[in-house]
């Protein structure tokens, strides 16, 4: 089960990324690494995580027209990502062109609804659905773009699964129990995550912000 946790190394020192990625690497199956790491390190940075030897998820949630999105990922693919993202607000054409510009064995998946937003920050941008139906909305999208999963909270995935039971689904916004939510607002446990359907979790803060990472991941696996 831990080959299906992900740990969100969210930081722009490439020494700091490193040195976490070697302390628990035994104890995830896959390195997230997101804008805060890409926009400091770049393409080479990406390369010296690969020296890992884990999977990378490239989570840099692209969302713009269609045609800078599938050059945006075409420039990428030297770095072969195990998954990488995009927004589903970005519609269907620009999922399309995400996967049809990824490499062959890249999963391209749909940020449906960010975790860290609940009813009120929806309804703030102008999106009356609840997240639950926001996220159902746009699974349907996803799905019937061709790309092969989406991003959602444990809170919905039982539901997007049901509607599409052959797709991938990253649940980030996963937190041990009494664990500090901090900015994510849809949360729930790592086991409860997959029970409801998860294909892989992210993990960031508590790994990475615990005082013994190594010892937070084991703890985590544990669980499930
Ligand atoms: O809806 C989303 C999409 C992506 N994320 C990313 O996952 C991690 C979560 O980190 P924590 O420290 O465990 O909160 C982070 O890299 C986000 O960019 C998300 O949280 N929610």
């Amino acid at each position: 089960m831990t080959a299906r946790v992900y740990v969100a190394i969210d930081t722009p020192s490439l020494d700091k990324a490193r040195e976490i990625a070697a302390r628990v690497r035994h104890h995830v199956g896959g390195i997230k690494l997101g804008l805060e790491f890409f926009m400091a390190n770049g393409r080479a940075g990406v390369h010296e995580m690969h020296e890992i030897g884990l999977p990378i998820f490239l989570d840099l949630k692209f969302h713009d027209i269609p045609n800078t999105v599938g050059k945006a990922i075409q420039a990428l693919r030297p770095l072969e990502p195990a998954i990488l993202t995009v927004h589903a607000a970005g519609g269907r054409a620009m999922l399309e062109d995400a996967k049809a510009a990824a490499p062959l064995g890249t999963k391209v998946v749909a940020v449906t609804t960010l975790t860290s937003l609940d009813d009120r920050d929806l309804k703030a941008i102008g999106v009356d659905r609840a997240p639950g139906e926001q996220v159902l909305h746009l699974t349907e999208l996803a799905m019937t773009s061709g790309i092969d999963g989406i991003v959602c909270s444990g809170a919905e995935v039982a539901e997007a699964r049901r509607l599409w039971p052959k797709g991938f689904f990253v649940v980030p916004g996963v937190r041990p129990a009494n664990g500090a939510a901090g900015d994510q607002k849809r949360v729930v446990t790592p086991r409860a995550a997959f029970d409801a359907g998860a294909s892989i979790i992210v993990v960031g803060r508590p790994i990475t912000l615990a005082p013994d990472p190594d010892l937070a991941a084991r703890e985590i696996g544990a669980t499930l």
